[in-house]
């Protein structure tokens, strides 16, 4: 069998595996010489979020969204969603399944691509079997780093139904008639509104009482709304009790899968061409050979780990989310780079906030605590939420300016402890509390942050000034302390 050796081998070529490999050699040295790095991938090199995750999604949503606002601004004429050139625009952006491109990036970037199933079989040491059945041995001389994703759940009562995923919703082929959507998370509130664009009847089928469960209800409203508005059917409060489909069949990634689905649920019993199945997602640990380095699955995302090797992205049981699998990536990659000089990486001394856009309509951008979240952890909250209409820059973006946009401040240190932004412009308005947050600006400080008018992000002002006027001015100065810069 054949063996290679780098200093740093990332298993899965995921947006968190490509930055672990890319930060963990940038620059760096060691034996006087630049280090190495290798990516071992399976599949398609960009993993999950550039084939059937974050870029085929927003591919498909953007037109929609675009499409939407024709119809909602007075002086265009309305424009309407063309389902074939929707799909050949998603096609576009997944560069039709293939990912030469990414190779070319890591090769310029000077990272080795193994391509193959890796799995341990020892310390510092990965067996990847490739399609062809020929095994290599990898061996890492200083890192290992886990970049392996997540997949989607499937309860055992749904798996002969050989229900849709979100690789079936985002790469559809075949529109179904009917599909009946489970979960009633961000996959769910997301794909509705493409498959439902596309000329799918859509039924959504939510166990909890409200969508969109860790965001702030009135986000969860907002959206519940907007779906209905669009003909989408929302049960909520409805658990499946049973699942049966008619001749299932396995067609291919974004075809039917068989005959009808009957659903029988707490509501009624519900029958569809398709099922789509979104109730969340959990790290890719299984067949990784854990236990040949006395390791478990419960042990990555508990981050219990020996100093050889790290987890990013999915797979470590952090929020699911691209960005802060690159972030964590980024951070690891560089821990590595200044171990091997026998430096310690600077870093923030707590971790970053996580923000969050749903590409849902209304969209929904949050960041950091929720209210509740932050009463539960003992702050003591003043609450200001304004309609997110309420700035001209806003107002003008659309004829009907939807959704409530709210900040969490700790009234003791005037600091934000979280921010959730409904409508139009969101996912770019929550960026500013993301900023006051992790560079801990007051809010009377943050209201000298003078947004241009007339921008989306004049809404800071109006949700700063409709805090209580005393947060206007430091603490400091009701106490009669002397005055201070913050
Ligand atoms: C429909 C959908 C839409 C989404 N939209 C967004 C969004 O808009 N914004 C956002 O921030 N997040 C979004 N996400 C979440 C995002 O896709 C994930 O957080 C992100 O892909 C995680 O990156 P990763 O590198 O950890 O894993 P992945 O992207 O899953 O990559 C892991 C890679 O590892 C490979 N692999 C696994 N096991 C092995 C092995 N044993 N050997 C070799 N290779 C292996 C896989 O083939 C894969 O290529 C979305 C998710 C879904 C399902
Ligand atoms: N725009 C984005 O950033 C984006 C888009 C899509 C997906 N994602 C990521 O992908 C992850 C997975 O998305 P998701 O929508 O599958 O999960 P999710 O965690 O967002 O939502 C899961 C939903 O399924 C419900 N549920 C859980 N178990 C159930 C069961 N057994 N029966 C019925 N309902 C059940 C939950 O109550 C919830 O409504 C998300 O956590 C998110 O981080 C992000």
């Amino acid at each position: 069998m054949e063996t290679v050796e780098y200093d740093v081998v990332v298993i899965g070529g995921g947006p968190a595996g490509e930055n672990a490999a890319q930060y963990a050699v940038e620059g760096a040295q060691v034996d006087g010489r630049p280090m190495t790095s290798a990516i071992i991938e399976r599949e398609l090199l960009g993993g999950e979020c550039s084939y059937w995750a974050c870029m085929p999604s927003k591919a498909l949503l953007r037109p929609i969204a675009v499409a939407d606002v024709t119809g909602d601004l007075q002086g265009v004429s309305t424009a309407h969603v063309a389902a074939k050139a929707l799909l050949e625009r998603r096609d576009y952006w997944v560069s039709h399944y293939d990912d030469s491109g990414q190779e070319t990036w890591a090769d310029g970037a000077g990272i080795g691509v193994v391509r193959g199933d890796g799995r341990l079989v020892g310390e510092r040491t990965i067996r990847v079997t490739s399609t062809s059945g020929d095994d290599v041995e990898v061996r890492a001389r200083r890192a290992v780093v886990i970049a392996t994703g997540s997949a989607a759940l499937v309860p055992e009562m749904y798996a002969d139904a050989l229900p849709w995923d979100s690789r079936d919703a985002t790469g559809v082929v075949e529109v179904p008639d009917r599909l009946v959507v489970v979960g009633g998370g961000v996959v769910a509130c997301e794909a509705a509104i493409w498959m439902s664009a596309l000329g799918s009847e859509v039924t959504l089928v939510v166990r909890d009482r409200r969508l969109l469960g860790r965001t702030e209800p009135f986000a969860g409203e907002a959206v519940l709304a907007g779906l209905r508005e669009r003909g989408i059917t929302v049960h909520l409060g409805t658990e499946v009790s049973d699942v049966r489909r008619d001749a299932p069949e396995a067609t291919g990634i974004g075809k039917v899968h068989g005959g009808a689905v009957t659903l029988t649920t707490s509501a009624d019993e519900l029958v569809a061409d398709e099922l789509l199945l979104s109730i969340g997602r959990a790290p890719r640990l299984d067949d990784l050979g854990l236990s040949s380095v006395g390791l478990t699955a419960d042990d990555v995302t508990a981050g219990r780990l020996p100093e050889w090797l790290h987890a990013v992205g999915d797979a470590s049981g952090g929020p699911p989310l691209t960005h802060w699998g690159k972030h964590q990536a980024r951070v690891v990659g560089a821990r590595i780079a200044a171990a091997a000089s026998g430096e310690v990486a600077w870093e923030p001394d707590r971790e970053a906030p996580v923000p969050q856009v749903v590409f849902s309509d209304p969209e929904v951008a949050s960041v950091g605590m929720t209210e509740a979240e932050a009463r539960d952890a003992g702050h003591d909250v003043v609450v200001s939420r304004v309609p997110t209409s309420a700035a001209a820059g806003t107002g003008l973006l659309r004829d009907t300016v939807v959704g409530e946009s709210q900040i969490v401040v700790d009234a003791t240190t005037r600091l934000l402890l979280g921010a959730t932004f409904v409508g139009v412009e969101a996912g770019e308005l929550v960026h500013a509390a993301t900023v006051a947050i992790v560079g801990d600006v007051p809010v009377h400080v943050l209201r000298h942050a003078v947004a241009s008018y007339p921008t989306a992000a004049e809404l800071w002002l109006r949700l700063l000034e409709d805090l209580p006027r005393s947060f206007r001015t430091p603490p400091a100065m009701e106490t009669g302390q002397p005055r201070s810069r913050r």
